[in-house]
């Protein structure tokens, strides 16, 4: 059974009311989703990684996921890329049933993944060229995301010429350049430091106000899942379900004053507590608290 806990805001939201936020149409709906890998087959080859989920995701709404190693974060970010499908139950995206990849999803990944022979405008066109797209249309909206990511003046820069946050400022303008309704996020800051991390927060949440996409964030990092986000899921260890629910209300965009707030101290207080409960009982532990017997 998912708890879902909705703190009292103590501001209001002006950019998505809380009215306005509970209409939207449901985006991504996870209908009873279960994953196993491996071959049935082959007794003992098998791993449940995602047990029965049911998640709706509204359209234009932040979800982080929080969670320990090995509970299903990835696997559930794939099935809504449409780069796995469900063992059992049912995935929508607006309604229809996800049956593979396609231009509606975008992901970015912890790693940068651009191509080393390419400069910064070419690395975020290279799809929109390779789906035929016109040079009229992709080059001034390249060209305009590109302003948004901070990296105008930096269309001609190699890969390696770029710092890890600059990099990921690319990954970000490759994904959004094709237009799509949904981010997919998997630990995309995790490899960068403290200051770039909370400046690409801040940029994820500024680019979120321009484009409105549904965004569906995983994170090992309980403050980041806080910050950028409308609700944070917290996951069961391994097989995965959703053991947590919890609404942020804060406005957005945020910047760092938010993280001194009563709302973020009690959110990150509760949040930590629940993956911790999951990350101990996955190791057999008691955790750091634990009183000797
Ligand atoms: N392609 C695969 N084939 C076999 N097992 C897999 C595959 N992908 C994931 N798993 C298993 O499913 C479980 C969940 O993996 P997943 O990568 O979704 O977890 P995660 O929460 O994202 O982990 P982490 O936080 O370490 O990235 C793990 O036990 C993993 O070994």
């Amino acid at each position: 059974m998912t708890i879902h806990r909705n703190y009292p805001s103590l501001v209001k939201d002006t950019t998505l009311s809380e009215g306005a936020s509970q209409r939207a149409p449901v985006k991504i709906s996870f209908q009873g989703v279960s994953k196993t890998y491996g071959s049935a087959g082959r007794a003992g080859n098998q791993t449940l990684a995602l047990d029965r989920l049911d998640v709706d995701i509204k359209a234009a709404e932040i979800v982080t996921v929080l969670g320990p190693t090995g509970c299903g974060k990835s696997s559930t970010l794939n099935l809504i890329a449409g780069f796995e499908r469900p063992s059992t139950g049912s995935l929508l995206l607006d309604n229809q049933l996800i049956d593979g990849p396609g231009p509606d999803r975008a992901v970015v990944f912890q790693q940068p993944s651009l191509f080393p022979w390419l400069n910064v405008l070419d690395n975020v066109t290279l799809g929109v060229k390779c789906r035929g797209i016109s040079r009229d249309t992709y080059a001034p909206r390249a060209a305009h995301l590109l302003q948004e990511v901070g990296l105008a003046g930096f269309e001609r820069h190699y890969p390696y010429q770029l710092s890890g946050g600059m990099q990921q400022r690319v990954q970000i303008a490759r994904a959004l350049i094709s237009e799509p309704k949904v981010l997919l996020l998997d630990e995309p800051f995790g490899a960068l430091d403290y200051q770039t991390r909370i400046q690409m927060q801040e940029l994820l949440l500024q680019l979120w106000q321009q484009h409105q996409q549904t965004i569906f964030f995983i994170t090992h990092d309980v403050s980041e899942a806080i910050f950028v986000a409308d609700r944070v899921l917290v996951m069961s260890r391994r097989p995965g379900r959703i053991k947590l629910s919890v609404d942020v209300h804060a406005p957005k965009p945020r910047d760092a004053d938010f993280l001194s707030t009563p709302e973020f101290v009690e959110l990150q207080r509760e949040l930590l507590h629940a993956v911790q409960e999951e990350v101990y009982a996955s190791s057999g532990s008691r955790g750091v608290n634990a009183k000797a017997a």
